[in-house]
């Protein structure tokens, strides 16, 4: 298995996570969501594992529709994979406002998109995320209405990200942290060296889930799918 097809699992074997998705996901991917990640593929080779694989995505997709969402966040768009999940999870009149720095990567996706007839769902902000997040909250209609979020930008801002989306989704809203194990390394290494190199990401990780175990202003639940998806419910 080369580099650009590794696997972003937790499980015990590759052929564990090999297995869930070829018997249980694929089958059940989107025929534009197959596409997107195919064209994410050949388009950024080994950084196409930033996107959600697609049992992650099809969690998120049952969550969504669990949680009846209407309006969703969603931080770190990239080429869309997880936003395609969240539109075609929203129903006709769903709105999902979508934040990345970037623009590049997002036009990889937006045919799939378009194809999938899902473009009139989203709204597309090139913005660094914190911006846009202040920018809603200035306005007090927005506080509280969103029914959903899906953080997945740059690591290091999680916790002002947790800041300010709680206040935007509603009570018992959910928000979902992606790569919260990020790859295993949250986790102190035994390797002294490997320990000491910097890895800002990781080291803001394990601040971000120390935070969040003692919030009460959450439920939390670390799912450890993929990379790690924590789930918060708002609680107040
Ligand atoms: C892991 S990727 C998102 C993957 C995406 N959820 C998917 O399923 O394909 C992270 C994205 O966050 C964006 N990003 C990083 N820092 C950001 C910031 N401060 N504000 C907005 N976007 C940011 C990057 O440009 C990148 O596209």
């Amino acid at each position: 298995m080369n580099s650009a097809t590794r696997m972003k699992t937790n499980l015990r074997t590759e052929a564990l996570a090999k297995y869930i998705l070829e018997t249980n996901a694929y089958p059940r991917e989107h025929p534009q969501l197959k596409e997107l990640r195919e064209a994410t593929v050949i388009e950024y080779k080994d950084k196409s594992r930033m996107s959600v694989p697609v049992d992650e995505g099809q969690l998120i997709s049952m969550l969504l529709k669990i949680s009846n969402a209407k309006r969703t966040l969603e931080l770190g768009v990239f080429t869309g994979y997880s936003l395609l999940v969240t539109a075609l999870a929203l129903p006709n009149d769903g709105k999902v406002i979508a934040i990345d720095q970037s623009r590049e990567a997002y036009e990889v996706g937006l045919p799939f998109i378009r194809k999938a007839g899902v473009e009139h769902k989203i709204d597309f902000i090139q913005s660094d995320a914190i911006a846009v997040l202040n920018n809603l909250l200035t306005n007090e209609k927005q506080q509280g209405a969103f029914d959903f979020a899906f953080v997945d930008a740059d690591k290091q801002n999680y916790i002002n990200y947790h800041e300010a989306v709680l206040k935007l989704v509603k009570i018992g809203g959910i928000i979902a942290y992606d790569n919260t194990l990020w790859g295993g390394r949250v986790v102190p290494s035994s390797d002294p060296h490997q320990e000491e190199m910097e890895d800002t990401a990781r080291d803001a990780l394990r601040n971000f889930n120390t935070f969040l175990t003692s919030d009460s202003r959450v439920d939390l639940s670390l799912v450890s799918i993929a990379d790690g998806l924590t789930l918060c419910r708002r609680l107040y």
